[in-house]
């Protein structure tokens, strides 16, 4: 099943740059500072714990992403990461991408919240510049045909990539209107939304909330990282907001659920294993993924973080289709699903739309002929 889910194009729309970077860069950065001479910010200890991919509590992982900070620190640092993450995405058959950054501005590095941001873009163009064109790719895919043989990559000219600017839940709510204000000047270069998330203990509602309604009065897509720790009062002012998505959502009291049923079905993103590395929900079958998908809500699997949590979005859908039983039949028009939630525009979801019915004979066809879509 595995190999299918990764042959399965894919649409990824929950993954944040610095909870993706690969744990061999993270020290690859490290080694060329420590050779330029510069004292290393951290400890090896630390550094074990950024590289180790395993359980952590949401505590631990807001520590973590600090550190992971004060590692990728500069413009070619980040552009690096950029470049690498399009192409482990695409490695992946992830034929659009929707990759979430929080701009920082770093003054002690020349950087600046808009300087960030042109890093970022310049790593993404980057990262499709590396990848291989269709037609070379084309080969690859002939053999990836065959049973056994690994899935080609999606090539550079079928892969679309667009930019989500985060807002950190730290930020006050000037900091939050300056992202948005950035994510409105980016548009026509890929930002197609702004996201809230970080440690879901800090701050409140009310401080994001005016920049998150000047970025929908802009065009822009919202999405929120609501009830990853039980606050109720907060989830139901994000479900009143009424963002075009949700992230996680794993801790709603019966009313919020039935008012996010009752909703305009705002879809979710969720994120089967970093809910469960970070004990959000207890187990996999227990994920209320299940409960959502089964009530026929809008549902969308996402990484959120692969570096930190080991993970691909193949590896999410093989969970998924373990865990909650579903055949090759079902996990295909998941993904084809997902189409329909892109913040990236009418004509991309068009695109989207032919790419994946092209490939669903190639993946389903037979066995679908043959009455069992079971892989
Ligand atoms: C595990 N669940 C999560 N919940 C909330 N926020 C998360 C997150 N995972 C990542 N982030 C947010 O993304 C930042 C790292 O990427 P960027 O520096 O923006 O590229 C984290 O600092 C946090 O704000
Ligand atoms: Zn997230």
């Amino acid at each position: 099943m595995f190999l299918a889910c990764r042959r399965l194009p894919k649409v990824e729309l929950h993954a944040h740059l610095n909870g993706s970077v690969r744990p061999q860069t993270i020290r690859k950065i490290l080694e060329e500072r420590s050779r330029a001479g510069e004292a290393l910010p951290v400890t090896e200890q630390q550094l074990q714990d950024i590289t180790a991919c395993g359980d952590r509590s949401l505590a631990d992982c807001f520590r973590l992403f600090d550190l992971i900070h004060v590692i990728t620190t500069t413009h070619s640092a980040i552009a690096r990461i950029a470049a690498e993450v399009v192409r482990d995405f695409a490695e992946d058959r992830v034929v659009y991408l929707e990759l979430r950054t929080t701009p920082k501005a770093r003054p002690e590095y020349d950087m600046t919240k808009q300087s960030y941001i042109e890093a970022v873009l310049e790593g993404i163009e980057l990262g499709l510049r590396q990848l291989p064109a269709a037609a070379d790719a084309t080969a690859a895919a002939n053999a990836a045909n065959a049973d056994e043989a690994p899935p080609a990559p999606a090539p550079a000219d079928i892969i679309a990539v667009k930019l989500l600017l985060s807002i950190d839940r730290r930020e006050d709510s000037a900091a939050a209107l300056e992202t948005v204000q950035l994510a409105a000047r980016y548009k026509a270069r890929g930002v197609v939304g702004v996201d809230l998330s970080g440690n879901p203990y800090v701050g409140s509602w009310g401080q994001w909330r005016e920049a998150l309604a000047a970025a929908r009065a802009a065009g822009l897509g919202v999405t929120l990282h609501a009830g990853e720790v039980y606050s109720p009062a907060e989830t139901a002012r994000m479900l009143e907001f009424r963002p075009d998505r949700l992230g996680h959502c794993c801790y709603l009291d019966d009313s919020l659920a039935a008012e996010l049923r009752a909703s305009v079905a705002i879809p979710l993103e969720l994120c089967l294993t970093s809910n469960v590395l970070t004990q959000s929900v207890t187990s996999y079958p227990e994920h209320h993924f299940a409960e959502m998908y089964a009530a026929g809500h809008p549902v969308v699997l996402c990484t959120d973080d692969s570096g930190v949590f080991g993970t691909t979005l193949s590896k999410e859908y093989a969970i998924a289709a373990a865990a909650f039983k579903l055949p090759l039949g079902a996990l295909w028009e998941l993904a084809r699903r997902s189409v329909e939630f892109v913040f990236g525009g009418e004509e991309e979801k068009r695109r989207l739309r032919g790419l994946m019915d092209r490939e669903r004979p190639l993946m389903l066809g037979a066995k679908i002929e043959r009455g069992n879509d079971e892989a």
